[in-house]
């Protein structure tokens, strides 16, 4: 009998990999990922996104694809962003309400083929049908106006909505938009359509690959930091999601992921709702380039990071991981 042993031995749990599982405290699933998707116009095509390792644009034909293959996968929801044309952007968006925008039609065409098996997540801001790239409408000083810009979102969101969009995720930081778009799904009888707010979204370096692949990225000049959040803030953030729960989000959203897991903790613990994580681009695209340059095994490297958000308190993560993670889960 040694002089001293310790009283708790918590290597004893961890010895072998029954064990293990046994007291595993949480648990990733396919179920907990939503799948960013790219829309391009045309008819069978691919092309690839070149910051982002394994990632194309398809056009609708090939959307509708994917959306069969996470049904398989067990995905329960994507998330669809159009490359609009330089010629369908113009400095007001107004491609962002055209009841035939490649949104709409890829939404209907999704819908048409699965029917209620996935749910389709869109995206509301303006960026991806701006002339300048900017999430919202230009004053003469190049500033992003506030109500002017919400009252564009809220067309866009009705637009996506009548197309058959499930969940309406406002990407676009301004005040009071989730309010104005919950009002106006209420009066134009989609009483079921969600919103799922980016309520908490910080002006990140992280966007960069995403700019690339829905094509704003050339066209932005200066930066977001007039409606996107300060890295710095904690407490600000806490407000934003107060103020997007109080005004009838469904859900609410952390973005981008991994540098915002105190967020995502102190936003489930604060108010209980249910919090999504936006692992976004430039996240995915550093662990493919850590990866590929010998960090460590890629497939416990994207794990190791989707868990986190999970353990962190999250419902769930948007992650261009997705069908992969899902092929790893599923075994
Ligand atoms: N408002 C558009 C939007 N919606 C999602 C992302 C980023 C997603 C990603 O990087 O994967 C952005 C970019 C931005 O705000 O500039
Ligand atoms: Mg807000």
């Amino acid at each position: 009998m040694p002089a001293a042993y310790p009283n708790t031995r918590l290597r004893r749990t961890r010895a072998t990999a029954w064990s293990r599982a046994m007291h595993r405290e949480t648990v990733l699933t396919p179920a907990d990922l939503i799948w960013p998707l790219f829309i391009i116009e045309g008819q069978g095509q691919e092309e690839p996104v070149g910051s982002l390792p394994g990632v194309s644009r398809w056009s609708v034909d090939g959307i509708v694809a994917r959306a069969k293959e996470a049904i398989d996968l067990g995905i329960p929801c994507i998330a669809l962003f159009p490359n609009t044309p330089p010629e369908k952007r113009s400095d007001d968006g107004k491609e962002a309400y055209d009841p035939d925008n490649l949104m709409c039609r890829a939404i209907k065409a999704v819908r048409d083929a699965c029917g209620n098996d996935i749910g389709i997540l869109t995206d509301v801001a303006l960026d991806p049908y701006t002339s300048h790239g900017q999430d919202g409408l230009l004053d003469d000083a190049g500033y992003v106006v506030n109500d002017d810009t919400v009252a564009v979102l809220v067309d866009q969101a009705i637009n996506q909505a009548q197309a058959g969009a499930d969940i309406i995720a406002p990407s676009d930081m301004m005040d009071g938009r989730v309010k104005s778009i919950r009002m106006a799904l209420e009066m134009g009888e989609h009483p079921n359509v969600q919103i799922m707010a980016y309520a908490a979204k910080y002006a990140s370096a992280f966007y960069g690959p995403f700019r690339d692949a829905v094509g704003s990225g050339g066209l932005l000049k200066g930066d977001k930091k007039s409606y996107q959040m300060d890295p710095a803030n904690g407490d600000e953030a806490l407000r934003e999601i107060a103020l997007d729960i109080d005004e009838g989000a469904d859900s609410v959203m952390v973005k981008p992921g991994l540098a915002y897991l105190d967020i995502i903790w102190r936003a489930k613990e604060a108010f209980g709702v249910p919090v999504f994580a936006y692992q976004v681009s430039g996240e995915y695209a550093l662990i493919e380039a850590g990866a590929a340059a010998g960090v460590g095994d890629r497939n416990a490297l994207l794990m190791e990071k989707l868990i986190a958000f999970k353990r962190a308190g999250c419902s769930g993560v948007l992650t261009y991981h997705a069908p992969d993670a899902a092929r790893l889960l599923n075994g």
